[in-house]
């Protein structure tokens, strides 16, 4: 693939467009689109790729991503009904709108392939879950998964799947921040000084996380190596466990996988 475009290049897609370049994709390849003329300003000044307008965008890509939000996404396919012919690959990242919603859109035959990444694409952690539609090849799915590959991980899954991987990694980071944010107010509320309770977060944060990836361990196995016997850790574990935490996490990450699934039946 030689052109990407990214259609509503906002926080997502940037993202993506960060990713791309510093996967070595030239400024020359990347096509974005914007709602304001501020916008693409901006996109072309901090990345130096071009910016134009959906229709033109299209024209010459290999893989088109759409990155709009879900209520958008509508308007957006039928603003290139008549002008995209269906013959790169679309990848959507809408939280919810199922690869049904695109190829009743789109030409017949239209490769499509949802997606679901998240925002550590930032920084080339990104967690990205594709599902090929009806008409994906193995090497349109191949194709788009090198795309995603220098942002971070990529996994393949059914696309049954996807409103519970929204939910968890496309949303995911969104909790770890509220965690992080928590305990750093937690140490402030204990007289530490902010920028040490962040840093302490911070740091804390990334460890446990190489803990998890790094150590084969399970988390239950690496939590239960930090609880000694009537020691810090497990009075801690207590309170959560008091204030049902394990059950508001899961109700919470319910309520996004349903989430998910009303988005879908709202914009079918
Ligand atoms: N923010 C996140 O962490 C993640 C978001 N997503 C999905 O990515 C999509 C975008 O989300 P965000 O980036 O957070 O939203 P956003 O609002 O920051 O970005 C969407 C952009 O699309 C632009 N846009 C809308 N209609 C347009 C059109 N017709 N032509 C050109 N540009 C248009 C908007 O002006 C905006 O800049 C959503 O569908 C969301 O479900 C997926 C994974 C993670
Ligand atoms: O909150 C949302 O709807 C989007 C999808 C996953 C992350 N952000």
């Amino acid at each position: 693939m030689r052109n990407v475009a990214v259609l509503g290049a906002g926080k997502m897609g940037q993202a993506i467009v960060s990713g791309l370049l510093r996967a070595g994709w030239s400024g020359e390849s990347v096509v974005a689109t914007a709602r304001s003329a501020e916008r693409a300003a901006e996109l072309r000044e901090s990345y130096g790729i071009r910016v134009e307008p959906n229709i033109e965008a299209v024209r010459h890509a290999d893989v088109v991503v759409v990155a709009v939000k879900p209520q958008d996404a509508g308007a957006l396919l039928e603003e290139l009904a008549g002008v995209f012919d269906g013959g790169a690959p679309v990848v959507s990242i809408c939280a919810g709108l199922p690869v049904a919603f695109f190829e009743k859109r789109l030409p017949d035959e239209t490769p499509v392939i949802r997606a679901m990444p998240n925002t550590p694409a930032l920084v080339d952690e990104a967690m990205t879950v594709l599902s090929p539609g009806t008409h994906a090849s193995a090497a349109h799915l191949a194709a788009v998964e090198e795309l995603f590959k220098p942002l971070g991980r990529t996994l393949v899954v059914d696309e049954k799947h996807q409103d519970a991987v929204t939910a968890i990694s496309g949303s995911g980071p969104a909790y770890f921040y509220y965690l992080a944010e928590a305990m750093t107010e937690a140490g402030v509320l204990m007289g530490l000084p902010r920028a040490i309770a962040k840093e302490l977060v911070t740091q804390t944060s990334l460890g446990a996380a190489r803990m998890l990836r790094e150590s084969g361990q399970s988390p239950v196995d690496l939590r239960e190596a930090v609880e000694s016997p009537a020691g810090t850790t497990i009075s801690a574990v207590r309170q959560l466990e008091n204030h049902r935490a394990r059950s508001a996490v899961t109700d919470a990450i319910e309520a996004a996988r349903d989430r998910a699934r009303e988005i879908a039946e709202e914009y079918a």
